[in-house]
């Protein structure tokens, strides 16, 4: 388990990945992003997740650079979207993301959703641009376990990293014993259920008990749970209180209880119906 905002966890290629980071989904490309991004580093933050999707590489790329730290001390993740897949598709994409940003190489590279007609594709694609060293790693978001072992059947590397949507109402107890197991790292995407599960009796009561607020209780819920989290916020209070959970524990009581109000329940598409 990481135990501050900067701590890396090892991937299975030996690269490491800051636990804790700066979601960037709806953060608006321009001013905002830049700022929001800016202040996450400044505040400590080293890790970025944005997507050619989101539309604010570039922002994110300035942001970055704007900041007080150098670009080599901050882990970017950008992931290639739908309609981008395919392997000549991907290759292209992926130069278009590097130059969005501003960058000569690249953190981390997902495929966004696995696209049953390309993915496999898209990975041999993403596969060549690692073994170039142009990505330090390469990863996959929103596969299921179904999906992850047909990935296997014709991967030449393993993927170090699964973003998945993850929270107290979607504990995904399948995929992530299968990621530990393989030594694939899970990712949360919307840790927070977007604002949904900040009124919910049991996270509030414990946040009231260690004097914090149901949004740490969430992320520290994450943290213990060695699930890689990234938060999105463009406010600048939000962005700073969000990453103040390394100074308290749950207990073991704390988390069952936490755990107990899973109900499978989606906030995003299930990887299984969405619509390509
Ligand atoms: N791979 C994938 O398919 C997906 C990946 N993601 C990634 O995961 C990241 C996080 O997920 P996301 O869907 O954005 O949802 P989150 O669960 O991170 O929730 C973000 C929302 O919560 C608000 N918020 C943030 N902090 C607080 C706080 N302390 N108190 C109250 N409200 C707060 C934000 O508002 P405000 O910004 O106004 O402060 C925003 O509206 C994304 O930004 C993206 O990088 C997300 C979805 C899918
Ligand atoms: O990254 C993403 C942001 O959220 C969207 C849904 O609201 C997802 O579809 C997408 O994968």
């Amino acid at each position: 388990m990481i135990q501050s905002l900067q701590d890396r966890v090892k991937l299975n290629n030996g690269i490491e990945m800051p636990g804790f980071g700066l979601g960037v989904y709806k953060a608006e490309e321009g001013q905002e992003v830049v700022e929001a991004v800016r202040t996450a580093v400044d505040h400590g933050y080293r890790l970025v997740d944005t997507a050619s999707f989101y539309g604010n590489e570039r922002g994110v790329g300035e942001g970055i650079r704007e900041s007080s730290v150098s670009r080599d001390d901050i882990f970017v993740t950008t992931k290639v979207w739908n309609d981008e897949q395919g392997y000549d598709e991907t290759l292209r994409a992926f130069e278009k993301s590097l130059d969005r940003l501003g960058y000569d190489y690249l953190d981390l590279y997902l495929i966004h959703w696995p696209v049953k007609e390309h993915f496999l594709q898209t990975w041999k694609a993403m596969e060549r641009l690692y073994e170039e060293g142009v990505i330090k790693a390469i990863g996959v978001s929103n596969f299921n376990v179904h999906h992850l072992q047909r990935l296997f059947t014709h991967a030449n590397v393993k993927p170090t990293v699964n973003q998945i949507e993850y929270h107290p109402h979607l504990t995904q107890k399948v995929v992530k014993a299968f990621c530990e197991k393989e030594d694939i790292k899970m990712e949360a995407w919307s840790p927070m259920k977007r604002g949904e599960l900040f009124d919910d009796e049991t996270i509030t009561d414990i946040a009231q008990r260690h004097g914090k607020t149901p949004a740490q209780v969430i992320l520290r819920w994450d943290i213990q749970h060695n699930v890689i989290t990234i938060p999105k916020s463009v406010t600048p209070s939000r962005i700073k209180d969000n990453a103040d959970i390394f100074d308290f524990s749950l207990s073991q009581e704390e988390m069952e209880k936490i755990d107990q109000l899973n109900r499978d329940e989606r906030r995003g598409m299930n990887p299984d119906e969405f619509d390509q």
